[in-house]
Formats: C-alpha cells, sequence, structure tokens
C-alpha cells in the first residue's frame, strides 16, 4: 500500500486557491501511483485567519464534493487532513475521509483544541474516535495537538487501528517536540504513523513541515524537509503481526491499574 503525504504552504484566508492547491496535490499524488493521498490540517483557510468563522465550510458540502470528486477522478483514496466547517452554526475542524468510489468512510472533529493558539475560543470540539477502513485494513485519524494526549491515540489502537493519520498545522520552534511525539505514537501502539504537516507562513505561524511516514518499530520511512513537497512510502502492513508478537504490549499492558 502506497502512502502520499501532501505538505503544502496553505494560503491563508484564500478558500478558492487552496482548493486548487489541494486539487494539483492529489492529481500529483495519485501520479506517483499513491493509493491513500493525506492532506494537512485545515488545508482551506490555513490555521487560522481573523474571518475563519466566515471562510468555513457549511456541513462538510463543498469539502466532501470535491473530496469524493477528486478521489473518483484520481481513483485513490483520500484522508482530507482538516478543514474550517460549520455545523449547525458551530466551527470545527473537521476531517472526512473518502474511498476511491467517491463514498465518505470517515469524519472527524478535533477533539484537543489547541488552547495555547485560542483555538478553543473559536472552534468547538468533537468527542468521537475516527475509525475506518480502506481496502480492508483498519485505521484512525487525529489532528495536530491530538497527538500529545497518548491515551487518545491508544483507543485508536485498542480499535483495531493499524495506520494513524495525523494532519497537522505544526508550527516552529517545536519541530522536536512533533518528530518524538509522533515516532513515540508509532512505537508505543506498534502502528504505521502517517504525520502530513504545513509549511509556509499564516499569520503569526512559521509551519515547521518535516512530514514523516513512520513505521511501527518508530523509524521514518520518508521524511520531508521544511518546504512544499511529497512525500510517498510503501506500508508493508504484514511486520504489525510480528512487532506486536516480539514485544506483545497490547498482552503485557494492565489496565487494572491505569487510574487515580
Ligand atoms: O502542540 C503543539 O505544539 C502544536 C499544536 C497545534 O499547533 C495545533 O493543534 O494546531
Amino acid at each position: 500500500m502506497k502512502i502520499a503525504a501532501v505538505q503544502a504552504a496553505i494560503r491563508y484566508g484564500d478558500v478558492d486557491a487552496n482548493y486548487h492547491i489541494a486539487d494539483q496535490a492529489i492529481e500529483a499524488a495519485a501520479a506517483a501511483e499513491a493509493d491513500i493521498v493525506v492532506l494537512s490540517e485545515l488545508w482551506n483557510t490555513s490555521f487560522y485567519p481573523l474571518n475563519v468563522y466566515d471562510l468555513a465550510d457549511e456541513e462538510g458540502k463543498r469539502t466532501k464534493a470535491f473530496l469524493s470528486d477528486a478521489a473518483k477522478r484520481y481513483h485513490v483514496h483520500i484522508v482530507g487532513g482538516s478543514v474550517a466547517n460549520k455545523k449547525q452554526g458551530k466551527l470545527y475542524n473537521s476531517t472526512f475521509v473518502v474511498d476511491k468510489t467517491g463514498e465518505v468512510v470517515g469524519e472527524y472533529d478535533k477533539v484537543h483544541l489547541f488552547t495555547p493558539g485560542k483555538e478553543d475560543m473559536v472552534f468547538t470540539a468533537g468527542n468521537h474516535l475516527n475509525i475506518f477502513e480502506l481496502d480492508g485494513v483498519k485505521m484512525a485519524s487525529i489532528i495536530c495537538y491530538d497527538v500529545r494526549f497518548g491515551e487518545w491515540v491508544r483507543m485508536a489502537a485498542l480499535a483495531g487501528a493499524q495506520i494513524l493519520f495525523v494532519p497537522a498545522a505544526w508550527p516552529n520552534p517545536r519541530l522536536g517536540h512533533w518528530q518524538i511525539l509522533n515516532q513515540a505514537r508509532a512505537i508505543e501502539n506498534q502502528m504505521f504513523v502517517v504525520a502530513v504537516n504545513s509549511c509556509g507562513q499564516a499569520g503569526e505561524y512559521q509551519f515547521c513541515g518535516g512530514s514523516m511516514i513512520i513505521d511501527p518499530w518508530g523509524k521514518v520511512l520518508s521524511q520531508a524537509d521544511g518546504r512544499e513537497q511529497i512525500i510517498t512510502s510503501d506500508v508493508d502492513l504484514s511486520v504489525i503481526k510480528g512487532i506486536r508478537s516480539s514485544i506483545n504490549v497490547f498482552r503485557d499492558r494492565r489496565p487494572e491499574l491505569y487510574h487515580l
């Protein structure tokens, strides 16, 4: 299974330009024979202009139609990063996952809002995991700051996810945290992690890039630098079984002790 991660410099507040950029990136990833293309966080607006509420999608209509059409046109599964999205008047940071036939197979609203960036003052938090299947494989997605919450990712692993997608708008100067947290989530959950950051400038933020595809042993299979690019990697899911049986953390964990 070949995965492509699109690291783009999202245009701050220029929604139409950003749909165009996403379309071109999906086409390029499909041309590179990716089975799954992954976009970054808030790729319709960037993270996040003052008028993000006015710029946001409505009930995911434009995004779902766009992703569904692109998936069919380019014959590729798409983990649609996330977009600013209004639902019943409230603003969410929402992911849509579509399969090659254009069907929406996963939806997610960011659960841990980034309080240092006052995201919680503007957006409403979601409450549910996003577990979905592509080509018969269970996968999960979270968004950016969510990756700091190991207990949330563990839930996805316990639900059977073999690949975790982490679309993000992760800024400098915390590239080190970004790399270590994503590798730690891969190692502790013995799952592939596809961490897709933005790059470029948006308002006060300079996004640090460094998108990565990481195997369940924590090895970085493919890594971007700080510029716009698409990274790809073939992921061999059959390695998971061997790793999980050689160090069987799922058998050895002691959940009965994990409370105060
Ligand atoms: O946790 C961090 O350092 C960055 C998180 C972030 O930028 C976000 O969730 O949008």
